[in-house]
């Protein structure tokens, strides 16, 4: 089973003005309220390509009940920690350009924090644990390495997507994926990456550094791929963007769910790269039939 966890979930406020006027009155020309957060994108994308998996992490308040209906409306099967503060609600501005406010996060409670790792006592070996985003300030900066010694109690295998000392600290336990975009990467080595050769040094240290299988995502540009048993160059569709929200989290999806189904690593890489261009062209995440639309038009190139 897949499982994926989000430790900070969002009601991702969508709103679209013609031009921003700071300082003054807008008005929307359009907003919509979606589920969000890494790990729920993840699920529902995977839902798409109908890999079975379930979502969990904390949910409360009206936020979190409007997420819950949210996913049971698409038949996602869930299993998350209720608590009792509100889950936030993260603000994506498209103003010509997207800009993103991302809540902090609400207050977990020790008992609540039981509750989830509660439930990671039902893992089994062959599962994979899917942990992504950001993690509320209450929870401690080194949550995840509890998730991650829970994981390697239970046998099962582990993703991370999140940044800094976390995707450090995790590397040594041997995450089955870890996918930064090109940004990400430069920034955790402290860096400046210009050239794709620099990218492939860098997404190597990862793979010395435990990781079994590298995704360097570069938007437009495709996505590298790096693991022992190669390193790949896939190209990005061309295609009208309408959204980058959730494009990294699908591309995870697509991987991690083909790689379930075919265990074939190229499969999974050219449906990473299918599912994240498909997010980046819709208005909400991808959907299936994109997904398969765009398959066949990625051109993978060993490097
Ligand atoms: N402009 C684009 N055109 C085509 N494909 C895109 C575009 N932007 C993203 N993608 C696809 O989605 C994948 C992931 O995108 P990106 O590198 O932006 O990830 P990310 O930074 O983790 O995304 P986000 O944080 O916005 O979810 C890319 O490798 C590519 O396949
Ligand atoms: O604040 P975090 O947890 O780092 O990221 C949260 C978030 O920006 O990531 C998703 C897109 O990847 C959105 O659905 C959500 O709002």
């Amino acid at each position: 089973m897949i499982y994926t966890v989000t430790l900070n979930p969002s009601v991702d406020y969508i709103v679209e003005v013609e031009e921003l006027t700071l300082g003054g009155l807008n008005r929307m020309k359009r907003d919509m309220k979606l589920p969000g957060g890494k790990g729920i994108n993840v699920s529902r994308v995977l839902k798409q390509l109908e890999v079975e998996n379930t979502a969990t992490g904390f949910l409360g308040g009206f936020t979190g009940g409007y997420i819950e209906t949210w996913l049971r409306q698409e038949g996602i099967s869930s299993d998350f920690v209720p608590i009792e503060d509100d889950t936030r609600i993260n603000i994506k501005l498209k103003a010509g350009q997207e800009t993103e406010i991302n809540g902090a996060g609400p207050v977990i409670t020790e008992s609540e924090t039981a509750s989830l790792l509660h439930k990671l006592d039902a893992l089994k070996p062959g599962d994979i644990v899917i942990l992504s985003g950001s993690t509320p300030p209450s929870l401690g900066g080194d949550f995840y390495s509890r998730l991650i010694t829970v994981c390697k109690q239970k046998g099962a295998e582990f993703v991370i997507d999140t940044t800094g000392q976390a995707l450090q600290d995790a590397l040594p336990h041997g995450p089955l994926l870890v996918k930064p975009n090109h940004h990400e990467l430069a920034e955790l080595f402290g860096v400046q990456i210009r050239t794709r050769e620099e990218i492939i040094t860098y997404g190597r240290k990862l793979l010395e550094g435990g990781a079994k299988h590298v995704l360097v995502s570069m938007a437009g540009e495709g996505a590298l791929f790096i693991s022992e048993q190669g390193v790949y160059h896939a190209s990005a569709p061309a295609g009208q963007v309408k959204n980058s929200v959730g494009a990294g989290d699908s591309m995870i999806a697509g991987f991690v769910g083909t790689l379930s189904l075919t265990g074939n690593v190229l499969e999974a890489f050219r449906a990473g790269v299918a599912s994240g261009s498909a997010t980046a062209f819709s208005d909400d995440l991808a959907d299936r039939a994109l997904i398969e639309q765009l398959r066949p038009l990625i051109v993978m190139s060993p490097l």
